[in-house]
């Protein structure tokens, strides 16, 4: 787990520190990474300076590379009179270090990698076509591309891209790291993250969230003296006439990540009496499953009907764990007395899993407004209904009512398959059913779910094809393997 800075406090620590040249540090760094992935003193490097502090790392990089020998171009697109002082003095140690500048990528140069320092955590609104189209050049090269503090044109706060982003191998992020290298289109242009501290100790310093890359608390190994009845009993609600195979899905997922007992509610007309492939599963008259589960999965494939809303009217005033997915939330997103419900439930036992469709659909606002800033929305999502937020996605962002926020790391884009939100559901269900606190259980979930996914990935299965019941078996494989340390 490591922390995550908003812009405001990157800003006051590197304030904190304005007398500990930094950027000495930084550039030095760069350098140092730079060498490695170079590996011979022989091989060039085309580097890239903007016009601030980002810029000055790089310049500080040139300088340790050409004094390691290696052939070195500059690129600086700013104006050693509006630099900042740190930048500028960069600026001038390069030149009296025998360095060039070029105003751009020279036509027939020959490079092994690429050093970006054209805009860091500095980048404050969309790039123009001069830096996209330079960005574009530096994408279409094909050299391995290193990314100082963020890969520029990404938003370090969002995720967004700016106009155009460098489509980095790798990133050497400064001080602590960034929200926006981890969701939206982060991933898609970081490549492989390292950190630097620089030095610094900013432990005590507050930070504003938490990027799970490991997993979170687990549940304890199971009591030799236990039954079905020790480990819970999950409810899956929903799977209406077509959409039946959702809350198969979600049950059979509770089932394999250790519930003791899964009862399936189908609202369809002609329910299914057995799952031939699942037989353990429970399938009985929906109206029953409530009084017989210790939590609640209610939404994969609910539909929209009356007999639907009364079951979300039934059961959200019900003490029991909860998650809320799919079409339940949908449902809550036009009837405001089930929203009043919602929050009259016991603060901690409620979890909504939207994706960024439904997120719009509860604010009612537009998909590309909330993926503009998924953290906000979550957040606001969190806070307007007193409920545990998670926005699944690229990252999924996970929010609790009391402002603290999660991006999950582990995930990939097999999972961008139908089925997938109902495996989750599953998951964190039981997890809740074997007496996980909430906050645990969905941080856990939603980490192995990912985590269940790459596993996959790395047996060649996927991403192409990768299906969700596939990652429900994966899922319970690696939740055995953390919690009784097996390989
Ligand atoms: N200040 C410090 O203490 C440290 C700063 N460091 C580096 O400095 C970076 C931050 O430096 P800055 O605050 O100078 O910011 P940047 O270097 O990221 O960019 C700021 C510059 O870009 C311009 N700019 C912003 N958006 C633009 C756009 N769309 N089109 C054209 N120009 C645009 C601004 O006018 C300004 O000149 C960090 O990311 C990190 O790389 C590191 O050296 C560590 C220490
Ligand atoms: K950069």
């Amino acid at each position: 787990m490591h922390p995550l800075y908003d812009l405001a406090q990157l800003r006051e620590i590197e304030q904190q520190h304005l007398a500990e040249n930094l950027m000495e540090k930084a550039g030095l760094a760069a350098a140092g990474l730079a060498s490695k992935l170079l590996q011979s003193h022989e091989y060039s490097v085309l580097v890239l300076a903007g016009p601030g502090n980002n810029g000055g790392d790089a310049l500080v990089a040139a300088r340790h590379l050409k004094a390691a020998w290696h052939p070195v171009t500059v690129v600086f697109t700013g104006q050693r009179e509006a630099l900042p002082p740190d930048a500028a003095a960069a600026y001038d140690a390069w030149l009296a270090a025998g360095g060039e500048l070029c105003a751009e990528i020279p036509a027939h140069g020959h490079w092994q990698l690429v050093i970006d320092g054209l805009f860091g955590i500095g980048l404050s609104r969309p790039l123009g076509s001069r830096y996209r189209a330079l960005i574009e050049q530096v994408n279409t090269l094909g050299l391995p591309v290193l990314a100082l503090d963020i890969p520029s044109g990404l938003c370090m706060t969002t995720g967004r891209v700016l106009g155009a982003a460098i489509h980095a191998s790798h990133t050497l992020s400064f001080i602590g790291l960034k929200p926006g290298l981890f969701t939206l289109d982060g991933p898609d242009h970081v490549g492989e993250v390292h950190l630097d501290a620089l030095g610094l100790d900013i432990q005590h310093h507050d930070v504003a969230g938490v990027l799970i890359d490991q997993p979170p608390a687990l549940p304890c190994p199971r009591r030799r003296n236990s039954h079905k009845g020790s480990h819970g009993s999950v409810g899956v609600i929903g799977g209406a006439d077509y959409m039946v195979g959702a809350a198969i899905l979600a049950s059979r997922a509770a089932l394999l990540l250790g519930a003791g007992r899964v009862y399936c509610g189908l609202l369809s007309p002609q329910p299914l009496a057995l799952d031939t492939a699942q037989a353990e599963l429970m399938l009985r008259d929906v109206a029953s499953v409530p009084a017989l589960s210790s939590v609640l999965v209610i939404g994969p494939g609910l539909g929209n009907s009356s007999a639907a809303l009364a079951m979300l009217h039934e059961v959200l005033p019900q003490a029991k764990p909860m998650v809320l997915d799919a079409d339940a939330l949908n449902l809550l997103a036009d009837h405001p007395e089930l929203q009043t419900k919602l929050r009259q439930r016991a603060p901690g036992s409620t979890v909504l899993t939207p994706h960024p469709g439904e997120a719009a659909t509860l604010l009612a606002c537009s998909n590309a407004e909330v993926q503009a800033d998924r953290i906000a929305t979550a957040l606001k999502l969190a806070h307007s209904y007193q409920a545990i937020i998670v926005l699944k996605g690229c990252g999924s962002i996970i929010a609790l009512p009391d402002g603290r926020w999660f991006i999950n790391q582990s995930g990939n884009p097999g999972m961008a398959s139908a089925g997938m939100g109902d495996t989750l559901c599953g998951i964190i269900a039981a997890l809740l059913a074997q007496a996980m606190p909430m906050e645990q259980a969905v941080l856990l979930g939603v980490y192995l779910h990912g985590a269940a996914a790459d596993a996959l990935l790395g047996r060649g299965i996927g991403p192409i094809g990768l299906t969700a019941s596939e990652v429900a078996m994966s899922a319970r494989a690696l939740l055995n393997a953390w919690v009784y340390g097996r390989e």
